[in-house]
This record gives structure tokens, sequence and C-alpha cells, in this order.
């Protein structure tokens, strides 16, 4: 057996502490899912600590400092269409492609951004195009329309999931790109998310999984929220498709109305949403650059 190892460059990204390894497709990475778990591992993955920053005040006073991400980010520049396109695709630390993810999403939009000078993208995901708008370091991303539809989400059976009781938890099922068990508590602190979560994320109700989000609204209209992730399998600091969740399920229960923007804050941070009455949803909120480095590719096994 012989291994041959080479080396490729990465950038580090997060948003609002959803942090991803950033690849430009270009490179070749044969193995995408094993270089998703090695380098995303929390305990030995990639590691900003050990890579000398050049200029150490691009790295936020909010990077995490762990070792690993939550995901690798394949991006493939367009730059010849106007808006220029990139072709983003998540593999998650368990080495599965996710459809969508919205604070992916504003990252590859800040890395093109910076690649192309054009403050406008348009972003193709499995899920389908999304258009985003880069603002220094905020971004929006329009992120489609969420969906109760038990074919969309997806579900088992052939009822929305409504306030419906899974595994103990009472959710509403959406699909925001990806699918999403939202459960609205009291206090999101109050929850034993770990011991949660697992049981709803792999219930039959839904035959691809779901990321299980609870939240919890504010007296200002504002809500909390944490998410337990399907790919990662354990609670992030951030999940965009989430916080849309939150606001598709909030209006669908008659929580809040209106078109108006929302304010969502995962621990990692705050993100602005809207959801109206007609057309797509909107994400906004920073992408941050963290660092660049050069990580192991297996090229060839055998
Ligand atoms: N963190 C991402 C979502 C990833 C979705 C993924 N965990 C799945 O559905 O398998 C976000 O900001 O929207």
């Amino acid at each position: 057996m012989s291994v041959l190892e080479e080396q490729i460059p990465v950038a580090k990204y997060h948003g609002t502490g959803n942090d991803f390894i950033v690849v430009d497709a270009d490179e070749s990475v044969p193995d995408r899912p094993a270089f998703a778990k090695t380098h995303c591992s929390r305990e030995s993955g990639v590691d900003g600590a050990s890579v000398d920053v050049d200029g150490a005040d691009t790295v936020d006073a909010d990077d995490s400092g762990r070792r690993g991400a939550d995901g690798v980010l394949f991006l493939a520049l367009e730059g010849r269409y106007s808006p220029p396109r990139v072709v983003m695709t998540l593999v998650q630390p368990d080495g599965s492609v996710a459809a969508m993810c919205g604070n992916g999403a504003r990252c590859a939009a800040a890395w093109a951004a910076e690649r192309t000078g054009s403050d406008e993208l348009m972003i193709d995901t499995p899920a389908g195009t999304r258009r985003a708008t880069v603002d220094g370091g905020r971004v929006t991303i329009e992120m489609g329309v969420p969906s109760f539809h038990p074919r969309d989400v997806p579900l088992a059976g052939d009822e929305e999931l409504i306030e419906a009781d899974v595994e103990g938890l009472t959710v509403t099922a959406v699909n925001t790109g990806v699918p999403h068990a939202v459960a609205f508590v009291d206090d999101v602190d109050d929850v034993d998310l770990d011991a949660v979560a697992p049981a709803v994320r792999h219930a039959d109700a839904f035959p691809q999984g779901a990321n299980v989000t609870v939240a919890s609204q504010s007296d200002d209209g504002t809500f909390r929220q944490r998410t337990f992730e399907r790919g990662v399998e354990g609670e992030t600091r951030s999940c965009g498709t989430g916080a849309v969740a939150v606001v598709a399920a909030a209006k669908r229960l008659g929580r809040v109305g209106g078109d108006d923007s929302v304010v969502v804050s995962p621990p990692g941070g705050d993100l602005e949403i809207t959801v109206p009455d007609v057309g797509p949803a909107t994400l906004a909120g920073p992408a941050a650059y963290e660092f660049e480095t050069e990580l192991d590719v297996t090229v060839r096994s055998r």
C-alpha cells in the first residue's frame, strides 16, 4: 500500500460562529468525505492557532480558536457570468452533502466577492440558486420560499407537521433548503439539546433526517435560537437555514406577522431574517475571514 499526500491551499471563514474550511473546487480532492472528516475534527482538525496569520487583525475577536470546522465548502467560481456564479458544495464532518447552508452561503459570497470584486453573486446549491449581496462584512442571501409541504420537507407521512409531537418535542417541520424541526420553548438555555435532539433528528417522521432547532421568543419580538445539526451530529454556534426556519414557523403559528425583518440570535451572533408573505426569505448577517493555510490531501492510496 502506498499513500501519497499533497497539500492544498484552503481558507477558513465563519458566519456567526458557524465555521467552514473553504476549498477552491479547482484543487484536486479525490475523496471529499475523507477530507472533511479529517480536517473538520474538533480534536485533530485544522488549527488556526498554528497558522502564522499575516496581519493578525484579520482574525476577529470572536473567532473560535477551536480546531476543526462545521464543514468544508467546495467552491467553483464561474467568473465569466455577470453577476459571477459560485457552485457551492457543503461536505459535512460525517461526509454527507447538505443541499443548502445559510451561513455557508454568506461565507461563499464573501470568498467570491474577494476574488471577483463583485458585490453581487449567484450561489448555485443543490437546493437552488441563491442571490447574495455583499456590503462590507455583511452578506444578505435570498433563501428561497420556506415549505411545510410533506414532500418538500420531506416527511414520511402525507400531513404537514405543525406543532406535532415528535419524540416528546412539539415541532413544526419546514424546509428552508434543508429540513428543520422547530420547537418553540420558554427558554432555549433550559433545553438539554444533546439529550433531546438526536431522537428527533433520526425520527421515522423524517426519512432524510432533520436539523433540530429550538427557539424562544423575547418580549421585544426577537428570538433566541439553538440548532442541533444533521451531518455535524451536534450543536453548532449558528445555523442560517435554522434561523429562517424559526421565523417561517413563527409566522405559520401566528407568533409574528407581516413582512418586517426579525432578529434571530443563535449563540454565535445576530442574524436578520425576513419571511415575506410573497417571495423568497432573506438571511442577513456577518461573514468573516479567519486565516489561510495548507491541508493534506491523500491523492493516491492503494
Ligand atoms: N449550518 C447550515 C445548515 C447546514 C445543514 C445541514 N446540517 C444539513 O441539513 O444536513 C446553515 O447555516 O444553514
